[in-house]
């Protein structure tokens, strides 16, 4: 019997910050990220090399401090820190479930988690090991959805594959506007001149410079992530 092999050798998986909230209003939601991690699963066992970017947004965003008065760099160290605390859960639930993960932050906090060395994450990509990114770029001023763009180019995936709660990139934000359509793919200048808000220009930017495409697709959908994965069609196609 033959398997189709997947369509990708080294992925790098941002996973939202506010998908792992689930339907709770704040912080993980435990059921959510032991799927979340089972869909993880699937694909690393059909041979692929999974690298993960946590975002923040259902702790802490720096804009949201920054709106009430806090100093926005100061706002940002905490969201960066808040996607620590992601990795460290999202790495627990997968050691629970049999992967093997390492994480390791753009900021130093060694007694918590190792520091990013890049060497060290490509050995352990090849080991088989699942790295989780944490703290972002460890700039203030960024986002998690341009550190993936980041450490995509800088370990040579193939694809981002960005893992939302919507299932692609609209016209406008669906669940603002109800009549928005889904684009099946567009490219990074269409998606930057029409301002979509889907991910910030500068990842976006990054991206099409560095010629990594982005998938965008809804992780509570099951089973999307290996489809994905396996070359079908899946979410929105955002290209060079
Ligand atoms: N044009 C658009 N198409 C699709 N989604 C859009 C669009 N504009 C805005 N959005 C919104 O963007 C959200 C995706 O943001 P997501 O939570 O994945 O990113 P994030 O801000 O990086 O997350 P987090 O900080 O939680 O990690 C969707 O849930 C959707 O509401
Ligand atoms: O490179 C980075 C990444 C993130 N931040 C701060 O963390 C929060 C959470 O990240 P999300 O991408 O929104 O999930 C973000 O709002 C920033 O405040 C950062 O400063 N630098």
């Amino acid at each position: 019997m033959t398997h189709a092999a997947p369509a990708h050798k080294r992925i790098l998986l941002k996973l939202s910050g506010e998908a792992l909230m689930g339907d709770d209003s704040f912080g993980i939601n435990r059921g959510t990220i032991e799927r979340m991690v089972e869909e993880i699963a699937t694909v690393t066992r059909v041979g692929v090399q999974v690298a993960v970017v946590i975002g923040g947004g259902n702790i802490f965003r720096g804009v949201a401090g920054g709106s009430v008065g806090m100093d926005r760099a100061t706002a940002d160290y905490m969201g960066m820190l808040a996607t620590v605390m992601n990795a460290l859960a999202l790495a627990d639930a997968m050691d629970k479930q049999g992967l093997t993960a390492r994480v390791m932050s753009a900021i130093a906090i060694e007694q918590v988690v190792e520091p990013y060395v890049r060497p060290k994450a490509l050995q352990y990509l090849e080991e088989g090991k699942v790295v989780v990114f944490a703290a972002g770029t460890g700039n203030p001023f960024f986002t998690t959805d341009t550190a993936a763009a980041l450490r995509g180019a800088e370990i040579g995936a193939e694809v981002v594959l960005k893992a939302t709660k919507v299932d692609g990139v609209y016209t406008a934000d669906p669940f603002k506007d109800p009549e928005a359509t889904r684009y099946t793919q567009l490219s990074f200048d269409e998606a930057i001149s029409r301002n979509l808000g889907i991910m910030d220009a500068t990842a976006f930017a990054l991206c099409r410079d560095q010629k990594l495409p982005v998938r965008v697709f809804s992780i509570v959908k099951h089973g999307a992530l290996l489809r994905v994965v396996m070359g079908e069609d899946e979410g929105t196609l955002v290209y060079a």
